[in-house]
């Protein structure tokens, strides 16, 4: 996933470059089918003249790089009764061996011959009728087969497990709601004292904290990153104390499965915020000094600069211009600082009072993975500028059913805009440039060492940007929502682009005012894929 483990999405290839990406034509496409069309928010993987691309509805297909001819497909017997929040998207798969592996919505992880398609082993990870399913990429680390969950919004409980990539058999599972840190593999692990100090009684065995978006990984430190989710339910007054570990940071020893670090974007999360965003390792110039760092663009609208190697807070810089929620993060202890915006209401049978917030629960930036260029030393994170009216209301735990307590409708922020596209300096916090979207952006960010920058629309363009400058160089209409993440690999001495168009994903099921005003929107499930028309071997 993320174009190498560390999730840079950052290419070193300089064929296409903001100069020449004026010749960038489409060479092929590939339809997923005429119907079954939802959020296409695939990455497809390039391998040994074959491309491995994921679609909704938990199906993949294996195509021809150089033709786009259909190789083989699977597409998974999907139960009825799954529940995934957020639409029935797939993120990709991950590639060991001879094996191509993927998570589908029924909580399952599947490995299939790359040659064939056939199915290598199958392992059931978890229980959908619990609410769980699965939608993040898999991270391969050293032989190991690494998957988060989700179904935080049905009070089930964050999960990062490993396996051996050959077989599917387990290795370690590490929880990530704090009360359920003394058992591993569901075992009594000799963890003992404390540990649900930051939980109620037993409201920690449906705390939520889903690893929804998977995790990254560090070489030089030996660690696996993992953003956990929200807490359960929504409601926070229903579970007082700071609910560790969800909507944080966890840095886990792939060896052990112990966490070794973890950071809490937001304690006692009330808004959704999650804190599932990617961990991205890259290396911060500072005075002179090299500091192994991680960067993480939270849903809850700060980018946090923290150390790698031991999760100490570093910088923490708003890159949405409106959070309603707090006064800044304290540099000393790590914590935000609250503002008056955390939704009323009590345990009472009353509805209790709305406040308006922002970012809304769709986050200043959402699942849509930002990149890092080496080159420039920018991040570009997608971001989104909303609010949210919220209130709370009572709820109980039921197996099953949506754990939410909350009540909810979004609202724009700025007439002309709700995405943007910002170049942030890890180093000021400060953001370089940005290109406004009228639609929110929910497509992943690719960059590369030609000076370039893309992304995809909402409207249905696959865009590309001046990484230096921001400038807009060259765009595509695909036909339908681009929420896909866009990949780039060189075969045959030329340079290839591919994106997946198909709108979907959370904004039109929850989008309330904000999905209406992006409803002219085709469904569409197509993969494209570009090159320069001129033949780069022939240019001087
Ligand atoms: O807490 C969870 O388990 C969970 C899972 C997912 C998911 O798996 O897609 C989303 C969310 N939460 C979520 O809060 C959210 O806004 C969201 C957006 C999307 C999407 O793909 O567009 N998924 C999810
Ligand atoms: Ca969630």
């Amino acid at each position: 996933m993320g174009m190498g483990q560390s999730g840079q999405r950052f290419s070193p290839l300089t064929k296409i470059t903001s100069d020449n990406i004026g010749d960038l034509v489409p060479v092929w496409s590939f339809s997923f089918g005429d119907e079954k069309q939802r959020g296409q928010e695939t990455q497809p993987l390039v391998y040994n003249g074959k491309m491995f691309v994921t679609g909704s509805y938990s199906r993949i297909w294996a195509l021809d790089t150089k033709t786009g001819e259909k190789l083989w497909q699977y597409e998974a017997r999907l139960p009825d009764g799954i529940m995934p929040c957020c639409d029935v998207v797939n993120r990709g798969a991950a590639l060991y061996d001879n094996l191509v592996i993927f998570a589908t919505l029924d909580a399952k992880l599947v490995a299939l011959d790359q040659d064939t398609g056939k199915v290598v082993w199958s392992e059931k990870t978890d229980d959908y009728k619990a609410g769980y399913s699965a939608t993040a990429a898999p991270l391969i680390v050293n032989g190991l087969v690494v998957t988060g969950n989700s179904g935080g919004e049905f009070g089930i409980v964050g999960r990062v497990d490993a396996r051996d990539a050959k077989t599917g058999k387990l290795v370690w599972s590490r929880p990530t709601v704090e009360g359920n840190m003394g058992y591993l593999n569901g075992k009594e692990n000799g963890i003992t004292g404390k540990l649900n100090a930051s939980w109620q009684g037993d409201q920690w065995k449906t705390g939520g904290a889903a690893t929804w978006l998977g995790c990254t990984y560090g070489a030089d430190v030996d660690l696996i990153f993992c953003g956990t989710g929200n807490p359960a339910p929504w409601n926070s007054h229903l579970r007082p104390g700071d609910n560790l570990y969800s909507s944080s940071t966890v840095a886990i020893s792939p060896k052990t499965g112990k966490i070794v670090w973890h950071y809490q974007t937001t304690p006692h999360d009330g808004w959704d915020f999650d804190g599932v965003n990617e961990f991205i390792p890259f290396d911060l110039k500072s005075g002179g000094k090299t500091i192994k760092a991680g960067g993480k663009a939270d849903r809850n609208g700060f980018f946090y600069v923290l150390d790698r190697t031991n999760g100490k807070l570093i910088s923490a810089s708003p890159f949405v211009t409106k959070q309603s929620w707090t006064k800044g993060v304290d540099l000393k202890t790590g914590r935000p600082i609250e503002a008056d915006t955390r939704p009323g209401n009590p345990g009472s049978a009353e509805k209790g009072s709305t406040v308006f917030s922002a970012p809304s629960f769709l986050g200043g930036k959402n699942w849509m993975p930002m990149a890092y260029n080496q080159g420039t030393g920018l991040f570009y994170v997608p971001a989104n500028e909303w609010g949210m009216d919220i209130w709370n209301e009572p709820i109980t735990y039921k197996k099953g059913a949506a754990y939410l307590g909350a009540g909810f409708t979004i609202k724009p922020l700025y007439e002309d805009y709700i995405g943007a596209l910002r170049a942030m300096d890890p180093a000021t916090g400060k953001i370089v440039w940005e290109y406004k979207n009228p639609a929110p952006l929910w497509g992943g960010v690719m960059t590369t060492a030609g000076n370039l920058v893309f992304t995809g629309t909402p409207e249905g363009f696959l865009k590309a940007f001046d990484a230096k400058t921001g400038k807009e160089v060259w765009k595509f209409q695909t036909g339908s929502g681009v929420v896909g993440q866009p990949i780039t690999w060189e075969e045959g001495g030329e340079q290839y682009v591919a994106v997946a168009s198909g709108w979907g994903g959370a904004v039109p099921l929850w989008g309330g005012e904000v999905a209406k005003k992006v409803k002219s929107i085709s469904q569409g499930g197509m993969l494209w894929v570009f090159k320069l028309h001129k033949s780069q071997t022939a240019a001087k």
